[in-house]
Formats: structure tokens, C-alpha cells, sequence
């Protein structure tokens, strides 16, 4: 009875005293932790690249413009050198100001640096993780690429060549019939050259309903990719809340449906016609017929194959618009290609792409259009490091997300003196092997981008007929004097392109006008192989 006695007595008096122990170490031992961490952080912040003062929880979030970052990370790489780190909430943002720099990591380090930032609405709730430009390194990433690859490298891009010229005819028929709208143009060709390629389907018109149905897709992809935008970016942990509180999922899980229906329909109608035998050559065919070794389900064939769609028509276009842009300001440079056209090409037939080795001049041009204004503005879509690393001394912790600033990048003076003067000669003048191919423009290491083959092909064939073809040459106002676009006025967005402007498209000779009116005659009968996206699939109804 004593004893029992004695044990409940103690065990009240442990109780009352409980509490009060609990205060009393772990108050202190909170404040060692929270100190600790304090500075942890601070000593890994110090070994980190340099860069600007962040505020607690928020990082530098506010010193982050949301309209064109570029221009501040482009500033404070003038500032803090070729590398600098920032901070977005809790993660490390690291910024490449050189392209030596993006070299470096992006590429000897490939094997670390390919990875990219999590992209919870657009990429997992959105996409499902079935887009793969978003997808973290790895065996699904993997296996996207290489279908992608498969159907459009060096070798394989070479089939396309003649399609890609078709349509360029098209295009100069259509700059020659209707120049005041040349971007609707630019946009129908890049629009119909990924069609064709994915689906073995043409375009008539940018207004068809494939190419408005994918650029909505497209559109609300990059409206939900903005950041800040929604919570669950910065606390995924939100994703664990019974599904009904998740209140950021249905827009994005709705769309998600009106995309699956999109993209499975697309590769239903090739199947169809790959039954019936009257499917040509294209990248879904190729896709399909290589299902069982790929390991691939229907729905992500249907997602993966939609990849030039989302990557390469604003890309394609907007550089497109971009040489416009430089030759009302450069017209010397036209002028200059002209002549060498003239030259190695003469007046009486289209340039063609047996021509491209003989046009020097002209593949600068092409390659200072890139350097110039790069559509890609912010490398593409962001890396990110898959373990620590250390560069030139300073500190890359694991998960940091990698932007390769070519704002900065192309417009370093050490690389490309005096980088806002459009000078194509630069390409000429340089022995750096690096420059000469200039890869640069389409990214880094294992994520380059997979269609940079299609991509040049399309850009030469267009710009070397385009400028063969026509002057482009500054609107009028109502007095005669001339109209000259902003050269700095572009759209705010990751592909940052000339906001539209004014401007005249105007044949050079007789002799071209003639060339594209026989030429077109031809390529209508030509083009008849590939049917059109308007006639066989306009019934589908989102
Ligand atoms: C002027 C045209 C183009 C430019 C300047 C361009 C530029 C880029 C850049 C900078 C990247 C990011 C690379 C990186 O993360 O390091 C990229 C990725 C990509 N591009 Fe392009 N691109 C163009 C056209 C195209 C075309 C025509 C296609 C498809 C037919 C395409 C498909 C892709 C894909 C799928 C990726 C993602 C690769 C991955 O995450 O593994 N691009 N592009």
C-alpha cells in the first residue's frame, strides 16, 4: 500500500514538474536549433556565388521582377560576376552571366546539371508528368527523349528537308499575296513544318482548329507556370490534404482532360490512316510502329509526340520575326546578303539547300539573328542540380535551379564585342570552334534542344529565300517618313519575341515575283501528299 502509495505520489509530482522540464530545456535547445540552423545557412549562403541581400522566408522573391527578369539577372551579373546566386522562398537560384560559365556546369557537368526544378501544377498536376520538357532527369525523361530523338536528329531531320521547302514556297507566296500580315505567316509555317512532321498533317492557316487548340494548350500551360502563382510551388506539402481542400487542382485537372482528349485523338487519326495504308512517313507513325520496343502507352505516344508543338512553332516563328525586326534597323546587312545571294545563287531560281555551304554571309546573319535577340531568353526551360557541387570555390547546393541568362549571355562584350550592334561578321572573324557552329542558342549538355536540327533547317530555307526574295523595308507614316520599331520592345514570357510592328514586305525583281508565283503553281501539286488537318480532322469538337 505504501509503495503504491509512494509511486502515485511521485508520479503527481512528475507531472506538475513535466512541464516546467520540457520549458526549460527545450526552449533553449529550440534556440540552439533555430541558431544553428541560422548559421548553417549562412556559412553554406557565404560559400555560395555572391549575390543580393534576400530577406528571411522570402528570399529575394521581391527583388525578382515579374516583367522580363532577364534585364535584372543581366544587371546584377554585371555586378557579381559570370555567376550569382539568389534565393526564391527557400530554394537557391543560381544565374549563369557567361557562356563559358553555362559551359562549364551546364555541359562538362551534364551528368548532374539536367535535371530541372519541380513543376507541380504544370508539369504533375497539369501534365501528369507526361511532358516531358518538365520532367526531372531520369528513366522517364529518358525514354521521351529518346523518341524524340530518334525521330529528329541529323540524319533523320534530312527527310524533312523537302517538306520544309514546300512550305516555305507557301510562305513566299503568302508574303507576296498579303505582306502586311508576314507574322500570321512566319506563325503558319512553323505551325504546318511540326503538323507535318508530328501527324502528317498540314496547315492552311494559322486560324485551323489544330493549331488554335494546341496554342490554347500551350497557352494555359505557361499561364499556370508562373511563379508565385500558386502556393503548392512553394509547399508541395499541400498536395497531401485530402483531394476535396486541394483547391488549386480542378482548373488544371479539367484542362488536363480537354488535353487528353486533344492529343489522343491526333494519334487516333494516324492510326487510322496507318490501317488503311495512307499514312506518310511521320514522326507518330514512326512512333507507333516502335511501341513495344519503346515500352511506351498510347497516352504517352500522344503526349510525347505533341513536344514540337509546344517547343518549336513560337521558337521557329518568333526568331523569324526577330531578323525582320533587325533588318529595318540593319538594312546594310540585307543588302550585303542579297548580294551574295545574287552571286552564288543568281536571279532565276529559289535558293536552295545545296546552296547553304556557298552562303557564308548569309548563315552569320542567321546566327547573329540568334545571338542578337535570343528567343530563348532564359536558356529554355531552367536546370537543376541533382547533388552539391562547388565551382571556382563557391558553394552549389543540391536542388538549386540553374538559369543559363542569355540576355547576359549573348550580349557579354568579351565574347561578342560591342553585342548590341547586328553585325554578322563576328561569326566570321572568330577561329573559336564554338562559335563557328554556335550551338549556343539551343541550350546545354543532355537537355540541348531536340529539335535544333529541324529548327536550322527550317530557319536557313526561310531566311536565305525570304531575303533573296524580298526587301523588308520600315512602314510609312501619312507624311512618308519612316516608322522604325522599338529594338527593345518585346513580349514578357520565356520565349520573348518583337512586339508586332508595322513594317513593308516588298518583292525585289519581276524575276523573284515570277520565281514564287512558278514555284508555288508546282508546290501545290507537291504538297497534295500530305492531306490537310482542316479537311479530315475539323470535326472534332473539344
Ligand atoms: C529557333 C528555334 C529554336 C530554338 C532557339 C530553341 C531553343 C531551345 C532551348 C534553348 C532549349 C532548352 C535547352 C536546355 O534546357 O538546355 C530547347 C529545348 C527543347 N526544344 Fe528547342 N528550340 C527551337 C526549336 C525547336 C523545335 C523546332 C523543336 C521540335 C521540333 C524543339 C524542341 C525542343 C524540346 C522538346 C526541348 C526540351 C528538351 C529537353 O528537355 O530534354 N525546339 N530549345
Amino acid at each position: 500500500m505504501t509503495l503504491l502509495h509512494d509511486l502515485t505520489e511521485d508520479l503527481g509530482t512528475f507531472r506538475k514538474a513535466l512541464p516546467h522540464v520540457v520549458l526549460e530545456n527545450a526552449i533553449p535547445l529550440l534556440i540552439g536549433l533555430v541558431a544553428y540552423a541560422v548559421v548553417a545557412s549562412y556559412v553554406r549562403r557565404r560559400n555560395m556565388p555572391p549575390g543580393p541581400h534576400g530577406l528571411p522566408f522570402i528570399g529575394n522573391k521581391h527583388q525578382v521582377p515579374s516583367i522580363k527578369p532577364w534585364r535584372k539577372f543581366a544587371e546584377w551579373n554585371k555586378q557579381y560576376g559570370p555567376i550569382f546566386s539568389l534565393h526564391l522562398g527557400s530554394t537557391p537560384v543560381i544565374v549563369l552571366g557567361t557562356a563559358q560559365a553555362a559551359w562549364d556546369l551546364l555541359e562538362k557537368r551534364s551528368d548532374i546539371y539536367s535535371s530541372r526544378p519541380r513543376f507541380v501544377v504544370a508539369g504533375e498536376i497539369l501534365s501528369d508528368n507526361m511532358r516531358g520538357l518538365m520532367l526531372p532527369y531520369g528513366e522517364g525523361w529518358r525514354k521521351w527523349r529518346k523518341v524524340l530523338h530518334s525521330g529528329l536528329h541529323s540524319r533523320r531531320a534530312e527527310d524533312y528537308k523537302e517538306m520544309q521547302s514546300l512550305e516555305c514556297i507557301v510562305l513566299l507566296h503568302e508574303l507576296l499575296t498579303d505582306p502586311a500580315n508576314y507574322e500570321r505567316h512566319l506563325q503558319r509555317f512553323a505551325a504546318s513544318v511540326a503538323t507535318t512532321l508530328t501527324y502528317g498533317r498540314r496547315v492552311d492557316s494559322a486560324d485551323e482548329w489544330i493549331v488554335k487548340e494546341n496554342m490554347e494548350a500551350m497557352d494555359y500551360l505557361t499561364s499556370v507556370n508562373i511563379p508565385g502563382k500558386y502556393l503548392v510551388e512553394s509547399w508541395p506539402w499541400l498536395l497531401k490534404l485530402p483531394r476535396p481542400l486541394q483547391w488549386f487542382r480542378p482548373e488544371p485537372e479539367e484542362h488536363r482532360q480537354r488535353d487528353i482528349a486533344l492529343l489522343t485523338h491526333l494519334l487516333d487519326d494516324v492510326k487510322k490512316r496507318m490501317a488503311d495504308g495512307t499514312a506518310p512517313d511521320c514522326l507518330t507513325a514512326q512512333t507507333v510502329n516502335e511501341q513495344a520496343k519503346n515500352g511506351l502507352s498510347d497516352l504517352e505516344i500522344a503526349y510525347t509526340v505533341s513536344s514540337p508543338f509546344g517547343a518549336g512553332i513560337e521558337t521557329t516563328a518568333g526568331t523569324l520575326c526577330i531578323l525582320f525586326l533587325a533588318m529595318l534597323h540593319y538594312p546594310d546587312v540585307m543588302r550585303k546578303a542579297q548580294e551574295e545571294l545574287d552571286r552564288v545563287v543568281g536571279q532565276d531560281r529559289l535558293p536552295d539547300y545545296h546552296d547553304c555551304e556557298n552562303l557564308p554571309y548569309l548563315n552569320a546573319l542567321i546566327n547573329e539573328t540568334l545571338r542578337w535577340r535570343p528567343i530563348a531568353i532564359l536558356g529554355g526551360t531552367p536546370h537543376a542540380v541533382t547533388t552539391d557541387d562547388v565551382y571556382q570555390g563557391m558553394y552549389i547546393p543540391k536542388g538549386s535551379t540553374v538559369f543559363a541568362n542569355f540576355a547576359g549571355i549573348m550580349h557579354d562584350p568579351e565574347m561578342f564585342p560591342n553585342p548590341d550592334e547586328f553585325r554578322p561578321e563576328r561569326f566570321l572573324e572568330t577561329d573559336d570552334p564554338r562559335l563557328r557552329d554556335f550551338e549556343l542558342p539551343f541550350g546545354f549538355g543532355r537537355r540541348i534542344c531536340v529539335g535544333m536540327h529541324l529548327a536550322r533547317n527550317s530557319l536557313y530555307i526561310s531566311v536565305a529565300r525570304i531575303i533573296w526574295a524580298f526587301d523588308i523595308l520600315p512602314a510609312r507614316d501619312e507624311h512618308g517618313g519612316e516608322i522604325l520599331p522599338d529594338r527593345w520592345d518585346f513580349t514578357n514570357g520565356f520565349n520573348s519575341k518583337p512586339v508586332s510592328f508595322r513594317c513593308i514586305v516588298k518583292p525585289r525583281t519581276v524575276r523573284a515575283t515570277e520565281c514564287i508565283q512558278r514555284e508555288w503553281e508546282s508546290a501545290k501539286e507537291h504538297l497534295g501528299k500530305w492531306e490537310s488537318a482542316k479537311e479530315h480532322l475539323g470535326k472534332w469538337q473539344s
